[in-house]
């Protein structure tokens, strides 16, 4: 970014004017004040790159303005013009953190050169910044997507599709899938890389920040407005901006994102300038959004702007085969961040983990695997090290049944909205019980007396239970009766 808004100040027209002359010719965009007052209000208003400032003026000395600049605009480079007589202003000026000076009356050439000077500073200075962020990207980038399973090779090639063109993508899946490393991953695998990425959760913002956080504010846009502040949407400026957890953004604040969608623009609350912006939209939502369309709770039209691209993550019960990997990757990054020395997970603990349900998804494996790694007494983490798990199969003697039944169970559930059950003890005991009885009948090879003895209920009841259920021979369901 090279230097283009710069503000002059000083009380005396003919300078005013002369020095927007000059600039202008330099393609600067010049904005003039004649006074400490005027500069302080375009200050307020706009961003400038470059600040030239007298040091006599009516209202306050320019030195006090440098004061006021140093503090509230520690960025912006100020050159103070002196007249040439009085050095003491100029080297006063320096030690208050003046970029330079120059004296009055001065030639254009070595308005020129300082310029120069000037457009090299901010150069520099939005590339330390742009690197910075690219530092911190990039360490943040180490979170890298673990998984080889097919729906993560599906992703992958969604991801490889989409990453590099500018288009709006909406991420959906359980809480803990993997949405925001995906957003990230989309971010470094663009030409936006190097760029800003930032994040921003919307639900965990109050509604009424909300706006604010978006679009930033100009000074006095509401009680308690202060100082102008810059919403993310401007800090995202190049690069990408992931709106996480877009089903709750309120409807107003719908619209406000349709029309940025729609214009590429901004304008912050309290401010009348549109504000062009260049950000890519990556979106995220746990929720169904086509079921909050249909209740109204979302806006269509921006539900087809967001849904551009969707890519659904999927929840870690449905790729178990993920789960070693994951755990292994888990363990070695605790081993790095808590020096622990764990080498591994054992078999059985292994099978145990595959076989949970994991409602937290990759977040609460995560979470389960690091806790373990930090309390474990063992080298191996053991079935034992994952209370989790043990909670399952605590009840039952060590053959994993009912953290088996529990696991299913968990994920039959887990797909259901709770407004969609009904009468659910009475519906789980009939499932449970129809295979149950068909699979002791199977073994029993139809004998109800050696059935009933191995259920440990009356062999009348049984035969009841047969009739009621549908069990009975000939209904091809592999199960015969002995002759009553
Ligand atoms: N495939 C993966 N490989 C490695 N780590 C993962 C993977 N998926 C998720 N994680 C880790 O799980 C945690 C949760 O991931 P992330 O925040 O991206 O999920 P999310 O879907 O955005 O969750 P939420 O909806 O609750 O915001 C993070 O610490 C992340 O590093």
């Amino acid at each position: 970014m090279a230097l283009q808004q710069v503000l002059v100040v000083d009380d005396e027209e003919s300078l005013r004017w002369v020095l927007a002359k000059a600039l202008g010719r330099h393609g600067l965009q010049v904005d003039l004040a004649d006074c400490a007052a005027a500069a302080l209000d375009r200050l307020q208003h706009k961003t400038y790159d470059l600040a030239l400032l007298d040091i006599k003026m009516p209202d306050r000395s320019g030195l006090e303005l440098l004061d006021d600049i140093r503090q509230q605009w520690p960025q912006l480079p100020v050159i103070i013009m002196t007249a040439e007589s009085s050095m003491k202003n100029a080297i006063e000026a320096m030690k208050r953190g003046a970029y330079d000076y120059i004296t009055k009356p001065f030639d254009l050439d070595m308005l020129e050169a300082l310029l120069l000077k000037a457009q090299e500073l901010v150069r520099t200075r939005h590339e330390v910044e742009r690197l910075q962020s690219a530092v911190k990207e990039q360490q943040r980038s180490e979170r890298t997507l673990i998984g080889t399973s097919q729906p993560m090779q599906e992703v992958y090639k969604l991801l490889g599709r989409v990453a590099a063109s500018d288009i709006t993508v909406l991420i959906t899946g359980e809480s803990g899938t993997g949405k925001e490393l995906v957003a990230r991953a989309v971010h470094q695998n663009s030409n936006r890389l190097g760029q800003p990425f930032v994040a921003l959760n919307c639900a965990a913002i109050p509604r009424e920040l909300l706006e604010s956080e978006l679009f930033g504010f100009e000074k006095g846009a509401f009680t308690g407005a202060a100082e102008r502040k810059i919403g993310k949407f401007e800090q995202a400026s190049g690069g990408t901006i992931f709106l996480d957890e877009i089903g709750d953004m309120p409807l107003e604040l719908q619209a406000k994102l349709l029309r940025v969608l729609q214009e590429r623009e901004i304008s912050r609350m309290g401010g009348n300038r549109a504000i062009p912006i260049d950000v890519r939209i990556v979106a995220a939502t746990n929720q169904d959004l086509q079921q909050r369309v249909a209740t109204r709770e979302f806006r269509e039209d921006l539900f087809y702007r967001l849904n551009v691209v969707p890519i659904q993550l999927p929840p870690l019960r449905q790729r178990p085969e993920d789960i070693p990997l994951l755990v292994d990757f888990f363990i070695q990054r605790a081993n790095q961040e808590f020096h622990t020395h764990i080498h591994g997970c054992s078999a059985a603990a292994l099978q145990g983990l595959q076989n949970f349900t994991w409602p937290g998804n990759v977040r609460e494996l995560e979470n389960t695997v690091q806790r373990a790694c930090l309390l474990s007494q063992n080298q191996v983490l053991q079935l034992s090290d994952f209370p989790v798990l043990r909670d399952q199969s605590d009840p039952v003697e060590d053959d994993g049944l009912e953290t088996l039944i529990a696991n299913k169970l968990r994920s039959a559930l887990l797909q259901k909205e709770i407004e969609e059950i009904n009468d659910l003890y009475t519906m789980v005991l009939e499932q449970m019980e129809r295979p149950l009885l068909r699979i002791v009948l199977e073994k029993t090879r139809g004998n109800q007396l050696r059935a009933a003895e191995v259920l440990g209920i009356n062999r009348n009841t049984l035969r009841k239970k047969i009739r009621l259920l549908g069990l009975e021979a000939g209904r091809n369901d592999g199960v015969t009766t002995e002759p009553t």
